[in-house]
């Protein structure tokens, strides 16, 4: 039953025909609620952050849209229906936190990327040339098709992620969520991530992407939901990703340093710059010393 509760958020999701996140509330077992009342909405052809502190709900917001967890409130919908029909169609492909992943079980990187097809194949999974074609496609497309017959295992974790991402290129998912896709990659091969996303972003797909780098999300992602708990914000980046919502979501674990005066003017400008930091990659922001922002990335986003 979904009883209206005390101070409870008047967040429904508005508008967007891509992913929506209704109410949804999620108990675990053990009686602990990781998500109380979410709710966000995303349209086609964008790139989502997904940010918040450790716990505080991002992977289970992704298990309970790949239907992992059961709702014990609220709903999920993708492009109009409910989530579980979109995932009969295989509409929806999850990359997985790394640490999700028995790296030691020995399979071929061609034969993870085939798993994307899995949904495409009939009962007996007999491999057709279209599925082959998919995940030579899809394996080229992530700079890996020189890989496709190593051992999964004895992959750098940057290799890993682009496997785990041509998985979800062969499965052709429209809605494509990704669990901390550059953690432990190097920088190149997170521009290498980015532009891939960028792409497909281009062709319509629907990405959120959870991740503890806040200085890239203004750079690469159009919009941007922070969570701890429930949903505090979700919107377009330049509106959401603020300095007042990055403290609400991140409280002390924000790191915070303001330089500013003599520390970083040899003359009389007043101008500030802001750090903010809960992990390796800060997100800076420029002030005028009069209480005006402005982040220092925020040219990348689109407004979608
Ligand atoms: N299977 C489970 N059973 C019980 N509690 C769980 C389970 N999985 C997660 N939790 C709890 O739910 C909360 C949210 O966990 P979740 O993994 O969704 O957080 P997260 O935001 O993805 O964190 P991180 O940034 O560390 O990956 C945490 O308090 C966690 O301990």
């Amino acid at each position: 039953m979904n009883v209206p509760l005390k101070g409870r958020r008047a967040t429904t999701a508005q508008g967007g025909d891509g992913l929506r996140v209704d109410n949804i509330s999620v108990t675990y077992r053990n009686g602990h609620t990781a998500l109380r009342n979410a709710s966000f909405a995303i349209p086609r052809g964008t790139i989502t952050a997904l940010v918040g502190v450790n716990g505080s709900g991002k992977s289970t917001l992704f298990k309970s849209i790949m239907g992992f967890v059961p709702l014990a409130s609220g709903s999920v919908s993708i492009f109009g229906e409910p989530a579980r029909e979109a995932l009969k169609k295989n509409l929806v492909a999850y990359v997985p936190q790394s640490e999700d992943v028995d790296w030691n079980f020995p399979v071929l990187v061609e034969d993870v990327v085939m798993m994307g097809r899995y949904g495409h194949m009939n009962f007996f999974r007999m491999t057709r040339a279209v599925d082959r074609e998919a995940v030579d496609a899809a394996l080229e497309r992530v700079g890996m098709a020189d890989f496709r017959k190593r051992q999964i295992g004895e992959l750098s974790g940057g290799q890993k992620k682009r496997v785990f991402l041509a998985r979800a290129l062969a499965q052709e998912g429209q809605i494509i969520l990704l669990d901390e896709p550059f953690t432990g990659v190097d920088v190149r091969t997170e521009e290498a991530i980015i532009t891939l996303l960028q792409g497909l972003r281009d062709e319509g797909r629907v990405m959120l992407v959870s991740t503890h780098n806040l200085g890239s999300v203004p750079r690469f992602c159009d919009r941007a939901v922070l969570v701890n708990r429930t949903v505090l914000a979700a919107g377009l980046t330049a509106e959401t990703f603020t300095k007042a919502n990055l403290e609400k979501a991140f409280g002390g674990v924000l790191r915070q340093f303001i330089l500013g005066g003599a520390e970083l003017h040899d003359d009389a400008d007043t101008r500030q710059v802001t750090v903010l930091t809960d992990d390796e990659r800060p997100f800076v922001i420029y002030g005028d010393g009069n209480g005006n922002d402005e982040a220092a990335a925020k040219k990348g986003g689109r407004r979608k």
